[in-house]
């Protein structure tokens, strides 16, 4: 089985960050996110050193929706990443622990007069509109309250890249940004750089997410540094050019994910290359990593509580989360890798079904586990879940979310306590009409 980061096996134990599976679940119960912190910083400093260039301005921005708590906008603030976030939620997380407002960027694609004007009166450094309807609520804040603010527009080069159709975002029917093969486009584009109360700094695309083919970001490069030509030919100076995030991740053995340090050398030496003779230098580039920074970093740590045989012979493991805290399995058909924590060396024997507690039959978290025969208080980890898990945990059946606590050097820490009873039922009302 691939290990990531600092797992590794002692005794025939999991070990993460130098801390066994089962002094975690002793010490903090399960579900349990656990966050391996070194390999995050690696992740971070990997993309931060290699995304760099001797003729090209860059950056790397950080996605939060991947992962995001206060200990994780700090964790990359100290790396030296800036954030992209893309809800006001998302936004005061990174605030509220001194996160520097000029190093965030603001996506979304309905940002709505409160979170716009939040956006704004933070000093957010550059928020990337979607469409007309965003550039205009946004003009109408700046007048109001005479400020100037840096902006991209985000547009869609319409690239197929191979991943699940829920996450790929630049077919050409996508609800994200606005096509580079429409008039109106470029009119848009016009109006922003005209705008006194806007300092326009270019465009933006995002081709999807979970992707492994390099050639769709060469594909991508070539379509965008094209745009960006014709564009200065409209006589619109293109400073910025963000290529989003999407880059994937190994979940199973049999996952290929690019190198991430000589793509990223590749990746920026063709546009530079480009650039330059097409005559578009000085350019900006940046690139939005997210799932590719925090996925392999994540383990879940569950419970068994028994195993069923189905009269038609289907092998269950029932584990103490579900679907709410494990949500991709369902809603994309993502495959993973689970393990006995505690019996990490025993012999795999069956394959089972991992599921949960949820009143749903779909509430499956993996559809093939190779495991020993399960024993009830064993402990099952689910590998590479890190990144959209916590970020995309909900209460279904009010069920209480998992903590999550980060690990290194042999210690741990909680970053997100286990939510109560109480909090559950915090905003609840019990008022007469
Ligand atoms: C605009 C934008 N940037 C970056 C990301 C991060 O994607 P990933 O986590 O796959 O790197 C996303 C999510 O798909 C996105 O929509
Ligand atoms: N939530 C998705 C990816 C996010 C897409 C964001 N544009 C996933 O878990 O794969």
């Amino acid at each position: 089985m691939r290990l990531y980061g600092t797992q590794n096996i002692v005794n025939n134990q999991l070990h993460i960050g130098g801390v066994s599976a089962r002094e975690l679940a002793a010490t903090y119960g399960t579900p349990l996110y656990i966050m391996d912190e070194e390999e995050m910083r690696s992740r971070a400093r990997l993309f931060g050193e290699n995304f760099t260039h001797e003729k090209i301005e860059t950056e790397v921005i950080y996605a939060s929706k991947a992962f995001m708590t206060k200990a994780m906008a700090k964790l990359i603030g100290e790396e030296g990443l800036s954030v992209d976030v893309v809800s006001g939620g998302e936004l005061f997380t990174a605030l509220s622990v001194g996160f520097p407002a000029e190093k965030i960027f603001f996506h979304g694609n309905n940002k709505s007069l409160e979170e716009l004007f939040y956006a704004v009166s933070s000093g957010v450094g550059t928020i990337i509109l979607d469409n007309e309807d965003e550039a205009e609520r946004l003009s109408r804040i700046l007048k109001e309250n005479t400020k100037h603010q840096k902006v991209m527009l985000r547009v869609n080069p319409g690239i197929e890249a191979h991943t699940h159709e829920y996450i790929s975002t630049t077919k050409n029917d996508s609800k994200f940004g606005l096509s580079i093969f429409s008039e109106d486009t470029k009119d848009l584009i016009s109006s922003l750089d005209r705008n006194p109360l806007l300092d326009f700094q270019g465009i933006h695309c995002h081709i999807g997410s979970q992707i492994f083919e390099e050639e769709s970001y060469f594909k991508a490069v070539e379509e965008m540094m094209g745009y960006v030509a014709s564009l200065k030919e409209k006589g619109i100076g293109i400073r910025a050019l963000n290529l989003g995030g999407g880059f994937g991740v190994s979940y199973e053995e049999k996952d290929a994910p690019m190198a991430y340090r000589s793509f990223l050398k590749n990746l920026l030496e063709h546009a530079a290359g480009i650039a330059e003779q097409a005559g578009l230098l000085p350019l900006k580039l940046l690139i939005e990593p997210g799932r590719a920074i925090v996925a392999n970093a994540g383990t879940t740590l569950y419970e068994v509580g028994g195993t069923k045989t189905t009269y038609g012979g289907k092998k269950y493991v029932f584990v103490d989360g579900s679907m709410a805290d494990h949500i991709r399995t369902v809603l994309y058909d993502a495959a993973y890798t689970a393990c006995l924590a505690d019996r990490m060396e025993d012999p795999l024997e069956e394959v089972y079904t991992v599921t949960g507690k949820a009143c749903e039959s779909g509430d499956i978290l993996v559809r093939e586990a190779h495991l020993p025969v399960p024993e009830k208080g064993n402990l099952l980890a689910v590998l590479s879940t890190g990144a959209y898990h916590y970020s995309m945990a909900s209460n279904y059946n009010r069920l209480r979310k998992p903590p999550v606590i980060f690990v290194r050097n042999g210690k741990s820490k909680v970053v997100v306590a286990r939510e109560t009873y109480e909090d559950l039922v915090r905003n609840d009302r019990m008022e007469e009409y």
